[in-house]
């Protein structure tokens, strides 16, 4: 049975500290491959600047189609919304439960808002959490520390943002090293963010 972790984002866009986030976890935990799952709507992000489903999908698949252990994913575009992460890895498990077991992946900065995401408590029941070191305020429900589930990798930190990035290209800035060059082109081609 192959060890999926499942990454999940508005990816709005993907940029490089998604990427190395997404390689260093299939190449150095245990897991054999990431899956970038493109969020229709995150349940507590507003949709005003968010481009296109298809779009974001797009831009994740010119970012990881050289990368075998990397795959996006449209699996929440056909399920309701706001996304509820239990909701998906319920669907998932059902589809493709046989072949793979599921994980979720997320930064330490989301670790610490886990207890108010709906039926969290499932979500741990039945998954594993492997979580990367991000800078962020708060701390940690004492619930999850040293949680049998929850496991740590010393990921790179790396802190760039889709918000820096869609503010500062909107300012004429040059954010082009800050994205995959082949995301770059089609979002210079597109005309997006402007
Ligand atoms: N530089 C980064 N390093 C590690 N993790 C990141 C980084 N940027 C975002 N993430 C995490 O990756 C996941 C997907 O990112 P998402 O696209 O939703 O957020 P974002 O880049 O912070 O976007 P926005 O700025 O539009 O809110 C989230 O869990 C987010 O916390
Ligand atoms: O299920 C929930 O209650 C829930 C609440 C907040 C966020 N999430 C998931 O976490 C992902 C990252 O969230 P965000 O808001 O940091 O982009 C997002 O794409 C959702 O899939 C899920």
């Amino acid at each position: 049975m192959k060890k999926v972790g499942l990454y999940f984002g508005t990816f709005n866009p993907i940029h490089i500290g998604h990427l190395v986030i997404a390689n260093h976890m299939a190449e150095f935990s245990d897991l054999d491959e990431v899956w970038l799952v493109i969020t229709p709507h995150s349940p507590f992000k507003k949709k005003k600047t968010l481009l296109d489903n298809n779009h974001r999908y797009e831009m994740v698949y010119e970012a990881t189609k050289d990368y075998p252990k990397l795959r996006p994913s449209k699996i929440e575009f056909e399920l309701p919304q706001p996304n509820y992460t239990v909701n998906t890895l319920f669907h998932l498990t059902e589809k493709y439960g046989a072949d793979y077991e599921f994980s979720l992946m997320m930064g330490e900065d989301n670790l610490k808002g886990l207890h108010k995401w709906k039926n969290y408590e499932a979500i741990l029941e039945h998954h594993k959490i492997y979580v990367y070191p991000r800078i962020s305020e708060g701390e940690t429900d004492h619930s999850f520390k040293g949680h049998p589930k929850i496991i740590h990798i010393d990921a790179p930190i790396m802190e760039i943002s889709s918000t820096f990035i869609r503010k500062q290209h909107k300012a004429g800035k040059n954010i082009r090293p800050l994205l995959p060059e082949n995301v770059w082109k089609y979002l210079d081609e597109m005309n997006f963010y402007r």
